[in-house]
């Protein structure tokens, strides 16, 4: 487990060796005039005890003056190069996620948490990008610093550098003992994060309905305990390191004790001189820094391997719906826009019964036909089927008579202009939401759809008309006017087949009507699938299918089927009678 998030951390910072191996040479350089700068100052010391010169003294604090400026300089280096590789690896792993995320199946979405996801992919990325930066820059200095001082020292006097040095393993034991527990305490606030990032995003959507309800105090209530959970991770978290960075630090100044008590006597046994105890104590002094930083490294390296773990998870998660490596590619003025189903049927994943069971159909190019039926009958299941937004088994839904599931997924989709029951805007123009799926549309092309969906005399009306702001930076639409800048926006791309999802359910029945009869002039060239509840805009259509529990029970032209017994006509006398009664 260890190894592979080595491996996966490798093939982050893989691109960015260049730079890292930069950072690592000034790093180098750091440590190796950490190590000169005091047995320069030992031979000063050692030779003006001898000889006191004021000139040597002047020359030796202006050679140790710039060294010490060459020192910051490469400190410097080391650590705008070593941040930026964490900057940039922060950078690839969230354009990764983004785009990971963009080639997985829309139940994913409802599957996993939209917190939870958005954590991982702010919060955690954050966290790699501390472990890659700071804690590889402060690991590699310590294994420097160590590795250029000790020698030094042992150089200077064997017994007192061993001595100075005995009290360490005690700090690795200490690391050791702790280890185990931060990093468990640090996969716990992780998991609170998300948890709270969650209930504030469902909060923030469902705040209307907080206020109908008057369930602002439960609401607070529950956002009291999630925010509590996370501040007792954060406390256990902070108390252990509290307790770890204190007997660290505490251990290395030991050392220094040490060689303060011991070195002064060996000084006056005349085994060391004042230059080389001098030398000693900046060693140790050196060393302190570091080895006291070594409770955040470790906080941060397991920060980052935790959230190496969760990203993972996002990036490993494989999508269900890909294209068939012989996927066939058509361009869209071959596509004729017939539907077929044979024996279609799809069931959603942990349910107990088919959503849709056994349809058999064929929607003719350029026919309009409506799906009307009960509530969850399976008629959105099936408008989501025919795009492959659902995994849907081989040889069961073709278009033109091409297995959907063996047509490249861009040649489908974009032969299919989609419309769901939730009408999705950006934060962005009227304009530039009609024109989402055909970004170069010209002006004058965008106004007939909005003309052809009703919502253009509306738009007119607002303070920057096509150009008005919208969503969240913007002002808001009635749901009606949200339906048709959505179905606006379907109307401007030239897919052969459109297909409306209850689309119009907020729109009255009169003005439902209106729209699908201004698609007159295009059904010729595109097949429109008109799923509701509108009974009387359905009627309008050329054909009926009529679905209940999964399975489509009628199928004909409004007038045939109202000749008959069954679900269609009761369902138009319910109609009629709401009509009558209204
Ligand atoms: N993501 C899902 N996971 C599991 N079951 C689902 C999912 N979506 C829908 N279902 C179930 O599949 C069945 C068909 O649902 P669907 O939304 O297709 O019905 P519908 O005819 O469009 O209903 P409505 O008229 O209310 O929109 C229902 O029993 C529903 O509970």
């Amino acid at each position: 487990m260890a190894n592979s998030r080595l491996k996966k951390l490798g093939n982050y910072l893989r691109p960015h060796w260049r730079v890292v191996l930069i950072g690592t040479i000034a790093l180098v350089i750091v440590n190796g005039l950490k190590v000169y700068i005091p047995l320069l100052i030992r031979d000063s010391i050692d030779s003006l005890q001898g000889d006191f010169s004021f000139e040597s003294l002047s020359q030796s604090a202006l050679w140790l003056l710039l060294l010490s400026a060459v020192m910051w300089g490469f400190r410097m280096l080391s650590r705008v190069l070593i941040f930026g590789a964490g900057r940039q690896v922060e950078f690839s792993l969230k354009q990764r996620i983004f785009q990971h995320l963009l080639t997985i199946e829309p139940g994913y979405f409802s599957e996993n948490r939209s917190g939870d996801l958005i954590n991982r992919a702010t919060s955690d990325v954050d966290n790699i990008r501390r472990l890659v930066g700071f804690a590889l820059l402060s690991f590699v200095n310590i294994i420097f610093a160590y590795g250029f001082t000790l020698p030094a020292m042992l150089d200077i006097n064997v017994k007192l550098t061993l001595l100075a040095i005995a009290v360490y393993p005690l700090m690795l034991m200490t690391v050791q003992l702790f280890s185990g527990k931060l990093r468990k305490y640090q996969e716990e606030i992780q998991v609170k994060l998300s948890d709270l990032s969650e209930v504030i995003q469902e909060d923030m959507s469902g705040m209307a309905l907080i206020r109908i309800y008057a369930q602002e105090n439960q609401e607070r209530e529950a956002f009291k305990v999630k925010n509590q959970e996370l501040l007792t991770a954060n406390l256990k978290l902070a108390r252990t390191r509290n307790l770890l960075f204190p007997i660290i630090e505490g251990i290395s100044y030991i050392s220094l004790l040490i060689l303060l008590w011991l070195g002064t006597a060996a000084i006056a046994s005349g085994t060391i001189t004042v230059g080389d105890f001098i030398a000693l104590v900046l060693f140790v002094e050196g060393l302190v820094f570091p080895t006291a930083l070594l409770g955040f490294t470790i906080t941060a390296y397991q920060q980052g391997e935790v959230s190496i773990d969760r990203v993972e998870a996002i990036t490993k998660a494989e999508p269900k719906i890909k294209n068939n490596p012989q996927a066939i590619v058509l361009p869209p003025e071959d596509i004729r826009g017939e539907i077929t189903a044979r024996n279609l049927t799809y069931t959603y994943p942990d349910a107990q019964t088919p959503a849709l069971y056994n349809l058999n159909f064929t929607i003719e190019q350029g026919e309009t036909v409506a799906i009307v039926g009960s509530i969850g009958a399976g008629k959105s299941t099936l408008a989501n089927a025919i795009p492959r937004l659902l995994n849907i088994e081989a040889g069961e839904l073709f278009l033109d008579n091409h297995d959907i599931t063996k047509l490249d997924i861009g040649t489908l989709r974009k032969a299919i202009a989609y419309v769901p029951q939730d009408s999705f805007l950006f934060s962005t123009t009227i304009e530039n939401n009609i024109r989402y799926g055909e970004p170069l549309a010209q002006t004058d092309e965008v106004i007939q759809s909005a003309q052809q969906a009703q919502i253009h005399p509306e738009i007119l009306t607002f303070p920057q008309q096509y150009e008005t702001l919208v969503g969240e930076r913007g002002i808001t639409l009635s749901g009606g006017q949200r339906q048709r800048t959505s179905l606006a926006r379907a109307l401007l791309t030239d897919a052969k087949i459109l297909i409306l999802d209850d689309a119009l359910s907020s729109v009255d029945n009169e003005t439902a009507t209106k729209i699908l009869n201004s698609l007159s002039p295009t059904r010729a060239k595109k097949t429109v699938i008109f799923i509701s509840h509108q009974l009387s805009a359905a009627a309008t259509c050329d054909r009926i299918l009529v679905m209940d529990e999964g399975k489509i029970i009628q199928n004909g032209t409004h007038e045939s089927l109202l000749e008959q017994p069954g679900l269609y006509l009761s369902l138009w006398q319910q109609h009629q009678l709401k009509e009558v009664l209204n």
